[in-house]
């Protein structure tokens, strides 16, 4: 059975509390070191939980959308969205100054090299934010692409600082360049992106050069 994707926000409001618990229950897999008839045990409940959670189904995840607030959202974005357990999820800020930026703490569970975040997954959060900083100014788009240079590991369970921002326009190219660093502005990870706007999205302005 499916059901329209419009849903009532106290819905919605739960299923993001639902996807909390089950990050919580991802951090709680990777380590723990119960015996394995406790594993057995907590495998056996949750084929039930999911079973009831498949009784009702979406046909797609929870669409981008004004929020009755008038923000915009993503609750199923694997980055951002509150409702998806996938996303960290990021809090991304705009601040009066430009760009874009976020405070962040990565866990156990995107590990990659030992003690220390999957490159993988801190290209993910820098696609990301690269994004929503050209979004931000004004032009919105897709990745073309994404150049990474990693200049130290990134640790887990301990505060790091993502930020982007729009560095040139051309027609429907936009670039942007980012970094994750310690608070204390240690560069972690670099990025620099081309961000392409789809013909579809067509800006009124879009193939007039900003420069
Ligand atoms: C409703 C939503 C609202 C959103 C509001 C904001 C929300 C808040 C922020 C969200 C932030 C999300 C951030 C995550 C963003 C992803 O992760 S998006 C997912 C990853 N990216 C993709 O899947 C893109 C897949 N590729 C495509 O869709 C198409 O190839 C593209 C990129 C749209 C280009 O197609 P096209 O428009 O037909 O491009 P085309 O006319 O051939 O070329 C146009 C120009 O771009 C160049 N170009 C094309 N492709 C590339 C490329 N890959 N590399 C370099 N140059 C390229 C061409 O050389 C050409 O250059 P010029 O000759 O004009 O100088």
């Amino acid at each position: 059975m499916t059901i329209e994707l419009a849903s009532g926000e106290a819905q919605l409001a739960a299923l993001a509390v639902l996807a909390q618990q089950a990050r919580e229950l991802m951090d709680a897999v990777v380590l723990t070191d119960v015996d394995e008839t406790e594993i057995e045990a907590v495998t056996a409940e949750l084929v039930a939980l999911t079973e009831r959670l498949r009784a009702v189904r979406r046909e797609s995840t929870l669409p981008h959308e004004f929020a009755p607030d008038g923000t915009f959202r993503h609750l199923g974005n694997a980055v951002v969205g509150a409702c998806n357990p996938h996303a960290l999820p990021l809090e991304v800020e705009r601040p009066p100054e430009g760009g874009s930026r976020a405070d962040l703490n990565f866990r156990p569970i995107h590990e990659g090299p030992p003690g220390a975040v999957h490159g993988g997954v801190t290209a993910l959060i820098l696609d990301h934010l690269l994004g929503d900083a050209v979004a931000a100014a004004g032009r919105p788009g897709v990745t073309g692409t994404l150049t990474i240079r990693y200049k130290r590991l990134v640790p887990y369970g301990r505060p790091v600082v993502a930020s982007a921002e729009a560095t040139r326009v051309e027609g429907r190219k936009t670039w942007a360049d980012g970094t994750i660093a310690l608070p204390d502005g240690t560069p972690l990870v670099e990025a620099t992106g081309l961000f392409i706007t789809p013909e579809t999205w067509r800006l009124p302005n879009a193939d007039e050069p900003d420069e």
